[in-house]
């Protein structure tokens, strides 16, 4: 029997309403397959936390995740509350940079029976590798001054270990794929960090000789993605640039509700974070009609990374039936609730 251990997050808003769906399906998945069991543990650390402790998690909060196999986390922010900056600084990006959960993997593909936007999807199928422990977000930087003399400024940091190792990522990715890498730059503007990550794309390239490359600005590349993403396969891109395209590969999906992601801890030494692209959803919480089929795909992924690939592939599976079968959220132009949704899974499942 494979025991695993989760540290499940729930975090503010839709997060608490899918990610109780979601640990039902792994519930499912567990059971059918046989073999395996999962020990979930939850946290209530998010912005109502905060207003009560003045942190987003306590002090030995790292502490308590390290020994977990993963993380399973919703969403984090209700900027009503706290402001965001706070609150995502405080638990999702302090937990993807403590536990050197240096890239965010998140695929996007036309899945048949959901209407993507776009007048012909082509069966578009690509992943983004988001370098997820450096460039834009960085806490160098500062304010000065007041009124009309304040000045504000924050600095990009790119370091050779960080590129070099989202690109290694994405061209070994692209071994198992359809060989072929797209870096997002933008090294006509931003004159020091994007020339060197476009150098250092260079040189991984030389290491993988069988794949395919293309270098595209970022604004091009964004406008790529609704006109011809039928033509990415993998994309690499630093820690903004990443979060923005996932965002619109989300989109051309047919909403966000659907987009699933994983933060990898490469060098075993922490566990990694699964939680879906999304955010806490303010606008349509308490509702039941959040999509949890993000959460679910996310958890499909968790599966993958612990070795479970069969079982997690017969969960997408379940999602793909599911939604060609019509039951789906209002996001996707269908009258299901969360919950519906994810019985509909959860029987599909037992049927596989
Ligand atoms: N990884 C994260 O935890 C994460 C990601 C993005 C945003 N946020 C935070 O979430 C809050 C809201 O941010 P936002 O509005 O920019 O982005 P958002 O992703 O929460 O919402 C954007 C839009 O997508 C819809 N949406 C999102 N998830 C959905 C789902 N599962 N089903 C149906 N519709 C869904 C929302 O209703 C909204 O209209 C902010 O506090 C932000 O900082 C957190
Ligand atoms: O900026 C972030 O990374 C938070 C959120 O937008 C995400 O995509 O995970
Ligand atoms: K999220
Ligand atoms: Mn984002």
């Amino acid at each position: 029997m494979k025991d695993f251990n989760i540290a499940v997050i729930p975090g503010d808003g839709i997060g608490k309403e899918v990610v109780s769906e979601a640990v039902r399906v792994l519930e499912t998945a567990a059971d059918l397959h046989g073999g395996l069991s999962f020990q979930f543990t939850e946290y209530p650390w998010n912005c109502d936390y905060y207003l009560e402790h003045g942190v987003m998690m306590p002090e030995d909060g790292l502490e308590q995740l390290q020994p977990h196999d993963a993380v399973f986390l919703g969403a984090v922010g209700d900027p009503n509350k706290v402001p965001d900056h706070i609150s995502l600084w405080g638990l999702l990006i302090n937990i993807r940079r403590s536990f050197e959960q240096v890239v965010n993997i998140r695929p996007a593909k036309h899945i048949k029976g959901v209407r993507s936007p776009l007048h012909d999807p082509k069966g578009f199928d690509f992943i983004v590798v988001r370098e997820n422990s450096e460039g834009e977000y960085s806490e160098s930087g500062g304010r000065i001054h007041q009124g009309d003399d304040e000045i504000a400024i924050q600095n990009a940091v790119f370091t050779k270990k960080g590129t070099r190792r989202a690109m290694d990522y994405a061209f070994k990715l692209a071994e198992s794929r359809r060989h072929h890498v797209t870096s997002a730059t933008k090294s006509n503007g931003i004159v020091h960090s994007m020339p060197f990550w476009d150098e250092v794309f260079k040189e991984t390239a030389i290491d993988f000789p069988d794949i395919k490359t293309r270098k595209v600005h970022i604004d091009a590349l964004s406008a790529f993605l609704v006109s011809q993403p039928e033509t990415f396969d993998v994309i690499v891109a630093s820690n903004l640039f990443g979060d923005i395209l996932t965002d619109v590969g989300a989109a051309i999906m047919g909403s966000i509700g659907i987009a699933p992601s994983a933060n990898i801890n490469l060098n075993g030494k922490y566990p990694s974070m699964f939680e879906p692209v999304h955010g806490s959803a303010p606008d349509i919480v308490g509702k039941g009609i959040a999509n949890p089929i993000g959460q679910i795909w996310t958890a499909k992924m968790m599966l993958d990374h612990f070795g479970e690939n069969e079982l997690g592939n017969h969960l997408l599976s379940s999602i793909e039936n599911v939604l060609d079968s019509g039951i789906k959220t209002p996001d996707l132009g269908g009258k299901a609730t969360t919950e519906e949704v994810t019985n509909a899974v959860i029987n599909e499942l037992k049927k596989l």
